[in-house]
């Protein structure tokens, strides 16, 4: 027992508290997958770790602002982040610890994706072959703030079906001007206004597909279908890059993979969405950005 001294019971304590920050850190990270919220996250970690050197090195007057801007810093992602931590604090207050280190996106059941694949793969082809714009905005994880949409349109909250989408999209309809919003089974809103993306692109780009850019650049928990009126072209838009032409079986495939059961899996059998946002978009976009602006 002599092994089991103070110095081993203070070695266990420290790192029981370094897990327990770490384990906080990661719960913030996954309360969502918008990039601005994890800049912010990051930005307030960069500061924790600057007071608490300034504080060992003896840097009084550094440690006393950084301090009062980590004040600041803390209350300021309160009420920014308020609906993300009032979820947090119901899932803790539930007693529902799991769904918090579960990432919450694709929780549809398998028949229901299913047709929302079938449903939204339809559409798109029969709006392409039959030179109808269309402009949709699929969510893939937590739900995307009305203050992200220049104008959030008109609410519908119907069940999603290709002969719907197929209707709002014709030009004699007041919706079919801007983008639809798709939350899992369902068309949230349509004649939406999205954000125009300020990337360098081709002149060839038209407004529509230079709003799905934005939307997708500003908020990385969805992905855009966009069909040309023009010459029926189909698109997708991800982490602000745009794909294009997109084969119908491409289509599928996208669809599948995005709305559909499968994941790439971890030992775990899940990804933490920071781990996806950090590295994979991150990467994703070096390598695309490249064949978007060769468009
Ligand atoms: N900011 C926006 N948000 C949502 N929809 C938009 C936005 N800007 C334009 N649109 C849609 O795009 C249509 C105009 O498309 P425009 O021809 O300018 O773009 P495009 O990318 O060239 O598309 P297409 O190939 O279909 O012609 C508008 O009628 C409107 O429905």
């Amino acid at each position: 027992m002599q092994w089991f001294n103070i110095n081993s019971i203070a070695f266990i304590m420290r790192a029981i508290d370094i897990l327990a920050v770490l384990g906080l850190i990661y719960f913030m990270l996954s309360l969502s997958n918008d990039r601005r919220t994890l800049l912010m996250v990051r930005g307030i970690i960069f500061l924790l770790i600057a007071s608490v050197l300034s504080d060992r090195l003896g840097m009084r007057l550094l440690n006393f602002v950084l301090d009062k801007l980590l004040i600041g810093a803390a209350v300021a992602m309160a009420v920014i982040l308020q609906p993300e931590l009032r979820r947090f604090l119901e899932r803790l207050g539930r007693g529902d610890l799991l769904s918090l280190i579960q990432p919450t996106t694709n929780r549809r059941s398998p028949v229901e994706t299913d047709s929302v694949i079938e449903e939204i793969n339809d559409a798109v082809i029969e709006l392409s072959q039959n030179r109808t714009g269309a402009l949709m905005i699929i969510e893939t994880g937590e739900p995307i703030d009305d203050r992200d949409f220049s104008v959030p349109g008109v609410r519908l909250n119907a069940l999603l079906s290709k002969e719907l989408l197929h209707t709002i999209f014709q030009t004699s309809t007041l919706l079919h001007d801007g983008a639809i919003l798709i939350r899992e089974d369902r068309i949230l809103a349509a004649g939406v206004i999205l954000p125009i993306s300020e990337r360098a692109a081709s002149r060839e780009i038209g407004t529509r597909h230079r709003a799905a850019m934005g939307i997708t650049d500003r908020v990385r928990n969805c992905f855009c279908i966009v069909v040309s009126e023009e010459t029926g072209s189909i698109a997708i838009a991800e982490n602000g890059i745009l794909d294009r032409p997109i084969s119908s079986s491409r289509l599928r495939e996208i669809l599948e993979t995005k709305l559909g059961n499968y994941r790439p899996t971890t030992l775990g059998g899940t990804v933490p969405r920071f781990n996806w946002l950090w590295s994979n978009s991150i990467f994703k976009n070096m390598v695309s950005r490249k064949s978007s602006e060769k468009k």
